[in-house]
């Protein structure tokens, strides 16, 4: 239904300059749309606008940035154009939508009304690619010429960048816009914080002395929370809890592959929850029948990418995204109405490779094409390090998320509205069973990344997170059509096979293609490499630093540690070496970090002392303590474990040229002192898992779905 636009007068043509005051724009924002009054730089973007002044408007995902051309659009006669496509049906105003995927009649009907003198479309939604076109550009230069074009605002500005995530090559054909329409003020938008992005858009579309209005990024609605896969059974079930326990809410799952949003939507509707897969790979009828259903309730959670509501109560990601800037776009869009509303993301070391491999690909890709300025998005595995970061890394969420765009936050912002904030014991110690299980993984070799994605490749089945290349479909309001890894390695997958190639050769290949990407990146920091898994001196000295420091740290944390901290650690060293030395390196590697977690977090010097000195106790069995590690510990630790893990993929000889840069003295003395006994693994677990028994949980910790038994359980498997 239309509403009349005004209980304001109209300005003409002529009074195109003419100032409107705060307090009619306020009526018209009362009257068309409800709201009580502006929010945020809303008014401040309206009112440049309105004088004719191009602006920058930098908000954060449903800040209200849609409102800062519809008030503009209801203010005065005339058009404005602007160049997403979205749901108009509620908007309750004159707009319309241009494309040539609509039948010639209501093109032609629209058409008609623009060549009016006084048209009724206020709103007039078009593609980029039309108004690169010159007989649109004709149009608009005849509307334009009747005074009749009052704006020009490109939404989603960041797509113009090719720096940006979710960079669109047909953005670029925007940037003729100021040139060709001088004086029609254009109004940039995007939620995008990235500098170097804001900085581009503006470059771009040649905005002149335009006003730049910044809002924060923080979305103090949403609850940010990660959940670690690798320790748990499984994940689709733990999906399936969190989906129920939320009772009859709409939510949005991300994966990284069509074929994973399918399986999980089937396993999803199996479990009793209204649900369906929404991708690029359904056809077009099956697609908008699942987007109304989503629309209008019939169904609560759709597995895809690409799609909004206001009232997404939680945004999940199955898999690690790419970077920050994707997370933040797509989590952000749970709660665009300001209620309460949860991010989650799902992290497994797993999903972490794939990613690294399918950036590295890309990267790679980049590298040779002589051409970047067309299609290719600059991200790199650099970005994607941040989000490793924010899985991996101990301390608050939201204020990882701010400070990745360049914010300053205060450590009173999140106001305990993260998981590491709210239950940071429980985090701190799901980071450190996560250090764990990857050194089981370690001593048990991984899987192959590419496994279960070959079916993928196979199948062209990737999902819109990765393949955003449906515009063609007339769906721009779903699906973006940024080129990323995924397309890159299938373009890759595409050429190296024939269609004759059977799918084991295929998967080979890859898997092939797999090694040879690890082989050469360890090459790249090490030529020697003689056995895989054999300790080397580099490996050891850097240990015994690590654990050198460890007891400096304990010395300044307990006060009196009457140790030699040189021989101490070469003792200590000296212990995992004598015991592990044999068995390779991945556990030796664990059996040094048990040693510096050990003395990380013991609180008695005694004990150290003891252990040093008379080697009667080990130190594991100090493991199973009381208080939790503490939260710079725990990161430190599990930043060292990955870089050892992925070192261990790599098949490097040892981790020492990431440590060795540490300058060590000491060549390794002749141990002289008794050393402890070193429990196996699995009496290191079983010692852990009574202790857990034993202790009471904290009823805040209760509270938290993510289960400490379940991990336990996986725990004892991963042996
Ligand atoms: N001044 C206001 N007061 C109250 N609600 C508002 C105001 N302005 C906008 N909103 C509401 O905020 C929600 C988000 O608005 P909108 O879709 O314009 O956000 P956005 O910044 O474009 O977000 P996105 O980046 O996700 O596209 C909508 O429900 C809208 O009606
Ligand atoms: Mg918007």
């Amino acid at each position: 239904m239309k509403k009349s636009p005004l209980p304001l007068q109209n300005l003409g043509a002529k009074d195109k300059r003419r100032k409107c005051g705060r307090d009619a724009l306020v009526k018209l924002l009362r009257w068309n749309f409800g709201h009580p009054d502006f929010r945020g730089n809303q008014l401040e973007a309206i009112e440049a606008i309105l004088s004719g002044r191009d602006c920058f408007c930098l908000m954060p995902t449903g800040g209200g940035k849609s409102m800062c051309y519809q008030i503009p659009a209801l203010a005065k006669t005339g058009i404005v154009l602007e160049n997403q496509v979205m749901a108009l049906k509620e908007k309750g105003i004159a707009a319309e939508f241009l494309s040539s995927t609509q039948t010639s009649q209501l093109r032609n009907k629209i058409h008609e009304d623009l060549d009016r003198g006084q048209p009724s479309i206020r709103l007039l939604y078009v593609t980029p690619e039309l108004i690169a076109t010159s007989g649109f550009m004709s149009k608009l230069k005849k509307i334009h010429g009747r005074g009749l074009l009052n704006l020009i605002a490109v939404d989603e500005a960041h797509c113009i960048s090719s720096w940006g995530h979710d960079f669109r090559p047909s953005y670029r054909k925007l940037s003729s816009l100021r040139n060709q329409l001088q004086d029609v003020p254009i109004l940039a938008l995007t939620a995008t914080a990235v500098p170097k992005v804001q900085k581009d858009v503006i470059d771009s579309l040649n905005l002149q002395n335009p006003l730049v209005l910044k809002s924060s990024f923080n979305r103090p609605n949403i609850y940010y929370e990660v959940r670690y896969k690798d320790l748990m059974d499984d994940a689709y079930a733990d999906l399936c809890d969190v989906l129920k326990s939320a009772g009859d809410v709409c939510a949005i799952v991300y994966c990284l592959e069509r074929t994973t949003c399918d399986d999980l939507s089937t396993h999803l509707s199996k479990n009793g929850i209204s649900c369906a897969a929404y991708h690029a790979g359904l056809n077009n009828k099956l697609r908008s029948s699942v987007l109304d259903d989503w629309i209008c309730s019939k169904i609560q959670v759709v597995v895809a990418t690409g799609i909004d509501r206001k009232d997404v109560r939680i945004v999940c990601h199955f898999n690690i995204p790419k970077s920050m800037e994707a997370f933040y776009q797509e989590s952000g869009r749970a709660g665009r109405d300001q209620l309460p509303s949860r991010s989650l993301l799902y992290y497994g070391v797993d999903d972490r490779k794939r990613m690294e491999f399918i950036l590295s690909i890309a990267e790679s890709k980049k590298l040779q094409s002589s051409d970047s300025e067309h299609g290719l998005s600059k991200k790199s595995t650099s970005d994607f390090n941040l989000m490793v970061e924010y899985c991996e890394g101990f301390g608050c969420r939201r204020k990882k998320i701010l400070e990745s765009f360049g914010e300053e936050v205060s450590a009173s912002l999140c106001k305990k509205s993260c998981d590491a904030c709210k239950h940071p014991n429980l985090v701190a110690k799901y980071l450190e069973e996560l250090t764990t299980a990857i050194a089981v993984r370690q001593r048990n070799g991984f899987s192959k990344i590419l496994s279960s994605s070959t079916d993928a490749f196979e199948n062209e089945n990737f999902s819109e997170f990765w393949n955003r290349n449906d515009e063609a479909s007339g769906s721009e309001e779903d699906i973006s059509d940024s080129e990323d890894g995924f397309e890159v390695a299938k373009g890759i997958s595409r050429s190296k096979f024939s269609k004759k190639t059977g799918i084991n050769e295929k998967i080979e290949l890859l898997q092939r293609a797999e090694e040879n990407y690890y082989r050469n990146k360890a090459h790249d920091k090490q030529a020697n490499r003689p056995d895989k898994n054999a300790i080397s001196g580099a490996l050891r000295e850097s240990s015994k630093q690590r654990l050198l420091d460890a007891l400096k740290h304990a010395h300044q944390r307990l006060g009196d540690l009457k140790v030699d901290f040189e021989a101490s650690s070469t003792i200590l060293e000296n212990e995992c070496f004598k015991k592990y030395g044999k068995s390779g390196k991945s556990f030796y590697y664990s059996q040094v970090a048990s040693k510096v977690r050990w003395l990380s977090t013991t609180s008695s010097a005694a004990e150290i002392t003891n252990q040093i000195g008379t080697g009667i106790k080990s130190p594991l069995e100090n493991i199973t303590r009381k208080e939790e590690p503490s939260p710079q510990t725990v990161s430190t630790i599990l930043h060292d474990e990955r870089k050892k893990e992925v070192n261990k993929v790599i098949g490097e000889q040892h981790c020492g040229d990431i440590e060795s840069k540490t300058s060590v003295k000491a060549s390794t003395p002749q141990m002289q002192t008794k050393l402890p006994a070193i429990p196996s693994f699995s009496q290191f677990v079983n010692s852990r898992k009574s202790k857990e028994m034993q202790q009471p949980k904290a009823s805040e910790e209760k509270e938290h779905h993510h289960s400490p038994n379940k991990h336990t359980k996986k725990r004892m498997r991963l042996q």
